[in-house]
């Protein structure tokens, strides 16, 4: 015989409810929600038992002169008997809508069997009179449970009809969720779509907390699309271009996407209304979306996704992934059949949301090939689209950070040169492959120093005036790794053009983080730069440029030097490079010899 005693766990019923309302739900508020949706549920049961049960839901405030005011939710749906009093509300995790296939669980919202415990949130005691329709002979009965755990149950001497009624008044502090005003807003967000008529009672006024969902009629009527946007306006306050309709067989989701009025950044997580099986989950879901639609905001009902258990996220799971792709398979259907059909109407669009097209064409080359054209591109000769650049240049040349671009731009323009800026995110990869799948399309990337070979030759003389002055430069620029070259180029007002590859861009950025930073990460940033194959940057003298021209001729050579130095420290400004310690401290010197020539020079009014 075993000496072992076999207990039962005891349940802290408080501390289980600081854990739903502190960890789980995201505020009081919910029990609105958990209530709506034991009263649907409950309507649905009574549904299969009778086919022809239409089904309300009432809500009453119920003010009190003397006390606090009482809530009432009432529901005519199947009730409960006194054995599933006990079995379902007196059991936490007990839920009537698990597990009984021949129910049809999946028309149920709730499943886990701890929703009324939320109501504890907001008061110490839930009372709670049924009346079970699948056993209409019992009693009805009356159940209170209270915070501490305890609870009773009664049979009732009086009639009431099938169905729930739910009555809760306000725990201290909590008074403001028991408002009529109050009640009807939380009814309305998360029960606005359900099925049952629900109605608020209060004051002696009754008014209907719900209408038809967005995704009521499916197809959606082109007729009603003006109505859907402003429906799309009113729910996110914001303006949008357009609404498409969305569908997915995986999760059983319908529902609307809008298509924001300005453009947004790249990957941004718009912040989707999505409701499960009409009933509120979430009004910022996330995860039912492709990653390159972050152009659209979207209202999305799914029969057919399993919630977590805070009822306010979907579970991530095979579905959703499907949903995912589906749902993305609408958006793509939208676009491709627009840029097909309605060119003109794809190119305004695109130009807001040329991104996220982008976005989606980098991993399909069928929307590549099609939108590519319509994709705008900052050249050296201003922004033009892809389709815009072709017609006048037969070569794409790109240049892949936007400070090569920077180095460039201006020189450039000024030789008619077109080089597209493909250091946005996305660009680079949208040209090569286009390169790849289109022969006759040639992208080649543009290097900085192919820029030299179309520079002016210097004549003999030329040559000759300026030899001695180039190696000057060059001796004095060596200690920053720069080669000079004295080259005739346009803009004349631009006096010099300092080009850096990718190396030296890369160890300046070492250099420069190893300036500020101590200890280990110098040592690891030294063992980086070791990695990284040693370049010289080109520093390029615009012999045509009257400035350059003078200083070639000083005869002071330290004059010559300080202001070599200080054109290599301007065209590194110019270009956004980021400032070594060394070069810093050459601009202050550089600044303070100025003006020192400046106070010495000066008379005054002598
Ligand atoms: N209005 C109601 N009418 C009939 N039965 C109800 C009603 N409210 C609750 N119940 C019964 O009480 C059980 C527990 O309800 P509770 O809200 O805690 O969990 P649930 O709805 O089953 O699941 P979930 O935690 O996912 O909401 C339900 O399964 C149901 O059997």
């Amino acid at each position: 015989m075993s000496d072992q005693q076999q207990n039962r766990f005891q349940v802290d019923l408080r501390g289980l409810i600081d854990l739903l309302s502190q960890h789980l739900y995201s505020g009081p508020e919910v029990f609105v929600r958990e209530l709506l949706q034991n009263a649907v549920d409950a309507i649905r049961a009574r549904q299969q038992l009778d086919l022809g049960h239409v089904g309300t839901i009432e809500i009453e405030v119920v003010e009190s002169r003397s006390g606090p005011p009482t809530l009432v939710f009432q529901d005519d749906g199947v009730g409960l008997s006194e054995q599933e009093v006990h079995q379902f509300l007196a059991t936490i995790g007990q839920s009537s809508k698990r597990g009984n296939v021949a129910r049809r669980p999946d028309d149920f919202l709730g499943q886990f069997g701890i929703g009324l415990l939320s109501s504890f949130m907001v008061t110490n005691q839930i009372s709670v009179l049924t009346r079970s329709a699948r056993e209409g002979d019992h009693p009805a009965v009356e159940w209170r449970g209270n915070t501490d755990g305890t609870y009773s149950v009664r049979p009732l001497k009086r009639e009431i009809p099938c169905g729930t009624q739910v009555f809760l008044q306000p725990a201290e502090g909590f008074e403001e969720f028991f408002e009529p005003q109050r009640i009807l807003n939380l009814a309305r967000n998360f029960g606005e779509f359900l099925e049952p008529r629900i109605v608020l009672n209060s004051g002696g006024q009754t008014q209907v907390v719900n209408g038809d969902a967005p995704w009521a009629e499916w197809p959606v009527d082109p007729d009603e699309r003006e109505q859907l946007l402003d429906y799309g306006r009113t729910t996110f306050e914001r303006d949008f271009l357009d609404v498409i309709p969305l569908r997915s067989t995986a999760g059983s989701v319908t529902g609307v996407a809008y298509v924001l009025a300005q453009a947004v950044h790249a990957g941004a997580r718009q912040r989707h209304r999505v409701y499960l099986k009409d009933m509120l989950l979430s009004n910022e879901a996330h995860d039912l979306l492709p990653e390159w639609a972050f152009f659209v905001q979207c209202v999305l009902n799914a029969r057919g996704l399993r919630p977590t258990a805070s009822r306010e996220s979907f579970y991530k799971d095979r579905v959703l992934e499907d949903t995912q792709e589906e749902l993305g398979g609408c958006l793509r259907r939208y676009l491709v059949e627009m840029a097909r059909t309605q060119p003109n109407r794809f190119k305004q669009l695109i130009a807001v949301h040329h991104l996220a097209a982008k976005a989606l064409a980098i991993d399909d080359d069928e929307c590549l090939e099609l939108f590519a054209d319509w994709f705008p591109f900052e050249t050296s000769l201003g922004t033009m689209t892809l389709g815009e650049y072709r017609q006048q240049h037969p070569v794409v040349r790109y240049v892949a950070s936007r400070d090569q671009f920077r180095q460039i731009a201006q020189v450039a323009a000024s030789e008619s040169l077109a080089v597209v800026n493909a250091g946005y995110v996305y660009e680079v990869e949208i040209l090569q492959r286009l390169g790849a799948i289109r022969p006759d399309i040639r992208v080649e990337p543009f290097d900085a120093d192919q820029l030299s070979e179309r520079f002016e030759e210097l004549t003999q003389q030329e040559r000759e005036e300026t030899i001695e002055f180039e190696r000057l430069a060059d001796v004095t620029l060596q200690r920053f790794k720069c080669a000079v070259e004295i080259a005739k180029f346009h803009p004349t007002e631009l006096p010099a053009l300092y080009v850096a590859d990718e190396n030296s861009g890369f160890m300046r950025s070492i250099e420069q983080a190893q300036d500020v930073t101590e200890g280990v990460w110098t040592d690891v940033l030294g063992s980086l730069a070791q990695d990284v194959p040693s370049t010289y940057a080109r520093l390029y003298l615009n012999y045509g440029n009257p400035l350059i021209h003078r200083i070639c001729h000083l005869a002071d050579e330290r004059g010559q030097q300080r202001s070599i130095e200080m054109v290599y420290v301007q065209s590194l400004l110019l270009g956004h490079f980021p400032l070594k310690q060394s070069e810093i401290k050459l601009l202050n010197e550089g600044l303070l010899g100025l003006i020192d020539w400046a106070v010495t020079t000066d008379r005054g009014h002598e």
